[in-house]
């Protein structure tokens, strides 16, 4: 089967020899801790670490803040240790910053990054600020923006960061959107057999996803608190998650071809994507597998479980991959994808760090695996 994957394109751009000088903004959470993790063991930035950034505001001189404090898990034996500076941009300027990540609510990341962009800061953002074309789509955000006109124009332009589709633009994009982790766990398992015309829209797919409670940030809430959380499963954002819209725009379907119901699940941290197909025509088992195959041959950042096995959270929590496994009916035409990664990790900062490889025509693995 010919691989349909317009993007799996084996392109050796121009590589950088020296790492780009890095900020992270939004450290002190859990997105930007795992960030912080990756860039400290990349070996390409053995000798530049990222700077880090807290909330805007002025330096009170008294007190220093250090990654460690907030990321005990992150200290180095030998007390080394990494400032966490107010974020002013001009601390961004002079540090030569030329990668921003944004790991900041997506009010804060639709507000910094024209700025950024317009200093000549290249930017990854991993909100969902970014990430929709489609104002209908973008309005679950309640976004506002200063410059309506360069926003739209700067919302053309941002690529959203999903390297398995759109590895060409990102190496080149100034502006990378970092896709939502649960989004990211649909979209790999189906872009393969939508891609391919396999697959009988009419029908309807339905995505039952379950993720752990770090999705929700580290600010605890009445729905994520350990009380409520804790020996629960519930669903939430029934016909509305605000990940719909990455759905429907990077799989050209329309909202009448989905159900999308996440649910909150009592463990740290993970995803679980059950999504249910119907096959336009029979098909065998071993035409998947070809169809997956050939689809992710150039991703190394996938991993195919073959049948009977699917994809268990346990295999890839603190890991950077997506796992993808799949059940076929006897009749051939009902099929059943299983999606599984980190959410912390390949749904945002593993995949962010992905991204920023591929913009400095580096291997996409690098530091990953
Ligand atoms: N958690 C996940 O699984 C995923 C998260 N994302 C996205 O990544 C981003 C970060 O998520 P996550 O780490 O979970 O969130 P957290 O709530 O854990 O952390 C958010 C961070 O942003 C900082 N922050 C809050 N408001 C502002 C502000 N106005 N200006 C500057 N910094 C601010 C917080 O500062 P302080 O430390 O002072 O509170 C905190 O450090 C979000 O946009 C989220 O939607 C994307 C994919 C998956
Ligand atoms: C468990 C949980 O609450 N998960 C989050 C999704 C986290 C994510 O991918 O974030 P963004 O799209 O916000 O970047 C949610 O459902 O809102």
């Amino acid at each position: 089967m010919a691989n349909t994957a317009t993007t799996n394109v084996l392109e050796q751009p121009a590589s950088r020899t020296t790492a780009p000088r890095t900020a992270i903004a939004g450290i002190g959470g859990y997105a930007g801790g795992e960030l912080a993790r990756l860039l400290l063991h990349h070996p390409r930035f053995r000798e530049t670490a990222p700077t880090f950034l807290g909330r805007a505001g002025e330096s009170d001189t008294t007190v220093k803040l250090h990654l460690e404090d907030i990321h005990p898990q992150l200290a180095v034996a030998g007390n080394q240790t990494h400032e966490i500076l107010p974020f002013t941009w001009e601390r961004i300027v002079d540090a030569g910053t030329e990668v921003l990540f944004l790991a900041t609510p997506h009010e804060q990341s639709r507000e910094w990054v024209p700025e950024a962009i317009e200093r000549g800061i290249k930017v990854i953002d991993l909100s969902g600020a970014w990430r929709l074309q489609h104002s209908s789509n973008r309005v679950v955000y309640k976004l506002t923006d200063a410059n309506t006109e360069q926003a739209a124009l700067l919302q053309s332009e941002a690529v959203y960061g999903c390297p398995e589709l759109h590895r060409d633009k990102i190496r080149n994009a100034r502006l990378v959107a970092n896709p939502g982790c649960y989004a990211t766990s649909i979209i790999l398992a189906l872009a393969p057999f939508i891609q391919a015309g396999l697959v009988d829209l009419d029908h309807g797919i339905i995505c039952d996803a379950k993720s752990g409670v770090s999705g929700a940030g580290k600010a605890p809430t009445s729905k994520t608190h350990f009380m409520y959380a804790a020996d629960n499963l519930s669903a939430y954002a029934v016909f509305g998650h605000r990940h719909t819209g990455e759905l429907l725009e990077q799989l050209h379907i329309t909202s009448d071809q989905i159900q999308f119901t996440p649910h909150l699940l009592p463990i740290p941290r993970g995803i679980l994507s059950t999504i249910y197909v119907r096959l336009k025509n029979k098909i065998e088992s071993a035409t998947i597998t070809e169809v997956l195959h050939d689809f992710y041959q150039h991703s190394p950042l996938v991993r195919l479980r073959s049948t009977p096995h699917l994809p268990e959270i346990q295999h890839v929590v603190r890991t950077n991959f997506c796992d993808l496994g799949f059940a076929l009916a006897p009749d051939g035409k009902r099929l059943i994808l299983v999606s599984c990664l980190d959410n912390l990790l390949k749904g945002a900062s593993g995949q962010a760090v992905q991204n920023l490889n591929l913009m400095c025509g580096w291997k996409e693995e690098e530091g990953l695996l």
